[in-house]
């Protein structure tokens, strides 16, 4: 049995154990996918990518033509990246290494046509809330408008005409200098047109983010670009259907689903969760996860009963794209950085919803009447009993 961190794909491992009318089969019916539908990487791309260690992986969903509508053609893009220095150094360097190392990844998504990209969530900083200590993380938070992760970004938005969604720790210092975990838009210009924070944050296991930050103020926006209406469903709100449901009912067309999370923990819901929401809302979904095992200086405990430790586990990449019928990618690798890209038509989030009806069947009305009930003091589960009977 392979370790957390040994076994380097599941993708791989299928891939490998399978033949190939056994793969196209697996395919079939656990992905939906009728074809592997691999799009192949340029030469100087994937030269890039073996020379700075990142895995790079492209596919498509191919979709019906409709006769009145335009095929709307986009590549999306996810990053999955571990850290580059250790969380012992200097701030500065920390997030200089992790900027030297996605600088080629972007470059790469520029290279293979993408028009929106999202990074994972803290992607420029180690996920020390693990840790409780305020000091030094506190440091990396930053402004979402002009902090150092923005305005890296930007110079890339710009040149490649990307709109790029960067999750980051943010620095709010018009509202006392609060903190949020917040997913910043940039629009292909380079501008900033708007930001997401997390509306859900985890009491689980090391995952310690509460000393940091409260639950986000910013609803369910669905960013209107050039390349679709987009949203961001930052980590731990996978688990929440009502979060994935409202950012369906603000009509996105893609949400990314940023995260960091570790094996022994999620990683069986991985696959499930954001695939789902894929379904159940007739969006395409782009699930993200870091990738690599993160030491801190000092130990810390979760009161969960588990000795005193200074590693924040596995974080196991594994990023993949679902459409909104379902159909995904595989995951990429379990261990290393990472660059996934779909070509994905838009236009088949409403033929799934012409074909599913899931919206029109969806009866929002009944479960507004009930969630409004639910919620009173005074509420009385209806449960009807067997006693007496
Ligand atoms: N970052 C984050 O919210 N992680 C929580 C753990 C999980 O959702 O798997």
């Amino acid at each position: 049995m392979a370790s957390t961190s040994q076994l380097l794909s599941l993708d791989k491992m299928i891939m490998n154990s399978l033949s190939d009318k056994e793969l196209l089969e697996y395919n079939r019916i656990h992905y939906g996918r009728c074809d592997h539908n691999e799009i192949e990487i340029k030469r100087n791309t994937a030269e890039l990518a073996t020379k700075n260690d990142f895995e790079i992986a492209a596919y498509d969903f191919p979709t019906k033509k409709e006769q009145i509508r335009s095929p709307r053609i986009v590549r999306v893009g996810v990053i999955q990246n571990s850290i580059a220095v250790s969380t012992d150094k200097p701030i500065a360097d920390q997030r200089q290494g992790i900027f030297n190392k996605v600088r080629n990844i972007i470059e790469s998504a520029a290279s293979e046509g993408v028009n929106v990209l999202c990074l994972q969530e803290a992607w420029s900083m180690p996920f020390a809330f693990c840790t409780r200590e305020k000091q030094p993380w506190c440091e990396f938070a930053e402004s979402a408008t002009d902090g150092p992760s923005t305005l890296f970004l930007k110079e890339f938005a710009l040149k490649y005409g990307m709109v790029i969604i960067s999750p980051i720790l943010e620095r709010d210092d018009i509202h006392g200098d609060t903190i949020w975990n917040t997913a910043v838009v940039i629009n292909e210009s380079g501008k900033v047109i708007g930001k997401h924070r997390k509306n859900h944050i985890p009491r689980v296991g090391d995952f310690n983010e509460s000393t940091y930050y409260f639950e986000g103020n910013t609803g369910h926006p669905v960013f209107d670009t050039k390349f679709g209406k987009i949203a961001v469903n930052i980590c731990y709100g996978r688990h929440h259907p009502l979060n994935w449901l409202m950012f369906g009912i603000n009509g996105a067309e893609i949400v990314f689903n940023p995260s960091a999370t570790v094996a022994g923990l999620s990683e069986h819901l991985w696959a499930i969760e954001a695939r789902n929401a894929a379904i159940a809302n007739s969006y395409f979904t782009c699930a993200i996860n870091r990738v690599g095992t993160e030491t801190f200086p000092n130990e810390f405990t979760s009161g969960d009963g588990n000795p005193a430790h200074k590693e924040f586990g596995h974080f196991y990449g594994s990023s993949y794209i679902t459409a909104p019928d379902g159909t995904r990618t595989p995951g990429l690798s379990r261990v290393k950085d990472g660059l996934l890209i779909a070509q994905i038509d838009l236009n088949l989030c409403r033929q799934i919803k012409d074909k599913w009806a899931f919206t029109m069947t969806q009866r929002l009305d009944l479960y507004a009447e009930s969630l409004n009930k639910a919620i009173k003091h005074d509420y009385e589960p209806q449960v009807i009993s067997n006693k007496g009977k």
